[in-house]
């Protein structure tokens, strides 16, 4: 038996609402009032009620103050100011001075921002490394930066790939290929955590390597945000970005963060600037000249959405009164931990140097590496056969277990240290198993 502990059965905060089975279209549970278990906080964090009531204040301030409300606001929360709280939080939960984190626009957004200041391919330095199979936004934005400069994504971009028979990269490949490739690598651009392995970077040394070879290393923080704990300024990042909107459930498509490391504020001006990143002492004297906020700031372009701003508030609020993330990483550890155990333990579980992904009986392994060092709170499972991955999900979602699939072969579960218990992760486990043992049949 898995030993239990009992402090996992009670969530670490009860400001979130978590969907009921009904909601959630759990058809075959008959406990419809009952929460859901979800598991999804990798891609979509819950509300929070903080969040919620946050959002109801300022609508309720724009619906009475209107356009006073960005200098005379009754919760003393001028909308002019709104990100100063969220800036000192978010700082917090990155590890890094608050000059050096802005809470401004979109992930994919802020990652072309950060990539055209810092992306500044030569003859010869010139490349973009990366993981194989990175997030295709990210793909994406790598080839046409590539191709904005004139060159060809094929020769630019260079991928780290897992060695053949496993799963995940090995740290000590990833820092011989900058060994090997540096002196022609422009830029270092990894996420943290893998969007769909789950492995977490070791991002002091694969930094450390890369600027002892002249290459800029900047990174997607995405999966790593609000779930691991991040020293971005004493690792010397130069750059990093990511989105709320999962582990700190800022809400769907949340405003978003970016990290530029103090060492270069004074070098490294915003390039594409817009009047938000204008010192806020002259900014609505509306000079024809733009003198940036020292640091990360200087690169916000627009005024934000008060609403989005808001509800990110309200969850960095509860990060807070959680003690942040030295509390929330031990519980994740611990959660994730007992999940990652009770999964090896089912009769479906296949190690993973034994895989074989062409078996036709119903299995599954665990992608993600088993060192708790080397991940964050999500695990991915990989199923055998070609539709088994399928069915499963559709077992999972009707049952109220709400992991996510990610194509082509992957199911992500995630505990999220503020709201999910071991309960949660029990449930899931034996919903895991009915589902093999349904389409075994
Ligand atoms: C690693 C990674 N990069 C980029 C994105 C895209 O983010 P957005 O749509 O917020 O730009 C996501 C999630 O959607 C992601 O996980
Ligand atoms: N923003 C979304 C909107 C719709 C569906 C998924 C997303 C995600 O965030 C996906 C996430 N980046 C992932 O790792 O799968």
């Amino acid at each position: 038996m898995f030993p239990r502990d009992t402090s996992l059965d009670i969530p670490l905060s009860d400001d979130f609402n978590v969907p009921t089975n009904q909601q959630v279209g759990a058809t075959s549970r008959s406990d419809k009032e009952s929460n859901c278990v979800y598991l999804c906080g990798n891609s979509l964090g819950l509300l929070s009620k903080s969040s919620a009531a946050l959002v109801q204040e300022e609508l309720q301030v724009w619906g009475t103050r209107a356009v006073l409300g960005h200098f005379d606001h009754p919760d003393n929360r001028p909308w002019t100011k709104c990100t100063d709280e969220v800036n000192a939080l978010l700082a917090e939960v990155v590890g890094a001075n608050e000059i050096e984190v802005a809470c401004m626009g979109t992930l994919t957004n802020n990652l072309h921002l950060m990539m055209d200041s810092f992306y500044k391919p030569t003859a010869t330095r010139y490349k973009i490394l990366c993981e194989a199979k990175a997030f295709p936004s990210d793909q994406y934005a790598f080839a046409s930066q590539a191709l904005a400069h004139g060159l060809d994504p094929a020769t630019t971009i260079i991928e780290v790939s897992p060695r053949p028979g496993e799963f995940t990269l090995r740290e000590e490949d990833i820092l011989a290929t900058i060994d090997k490739e540096g002196d022609s690598i422009a830029l270092v651009l990894f996420s943290g955590i893998q969007y769909y392995t789950g492995q977490w970077f070791p991002i002091e040394s694969i930094t450390r390597k890369a600027q002892e070879k002249g290459c800029i290393c900047g990174w997607d923080l995405a999966h790593a945000a609000g779930n691991v704990p991040l020293s971005l300024h004493d690792w010397n990042v130069d750059f990093a970005v990511w989105c709320t909107y999962k582990y700190i459930n800022s809400g769907p498509g949340g405003i978003a963060g970016l990290f530029v490391h103090e060492k270069w504020h004074e070098i490294e001006q915003p390039k594409f600037a817009g009047w938000w990143g204008h010192e806020l002492s002259t900014r609505f004297k509306m000079p024809p000249k733009f003198s940036p906020i020292k640091g990360a700031q200087g690169f916000q372009q627009s005024n934000p959405s008060v609403l989005a701003v808001v509800s990110l508030l309200g969850s960095l609020r509860v990060f807070k009164k959680a003690g942040m993330i030295g509390p929330l990483r031990e519980r994740s550890l611990k959660l994730t931990g007992a999940l990652d155990q009770m999964l090896r333990q089912s009769k479906y579980f296949v190690a993973p140097e034994v895989f074989d992904k062409q078996s036709t009986k119903p299995g599954f392994t665990i992608i993600t590496p088993s060192e708790p060092s080397q991940r964050g709170a999500q695990l991915s499972l990989l199923f055998t056969g070609s539709d088994i991955m399928v069915k499963v999900f559709d077992y999972l979602v009707k049952n109220g277990v709400i992991g996510d699939e990610r194509e082509p072969d992957v199911i992500r579960l995630a505990p999220a240290p503020l709201y999910n218990t071991l309960k949660d992760c029990e449930h899931a486990v034996a919903i895991l198993e009915e589902a093999l043992a349904s389409v075994s049949l």
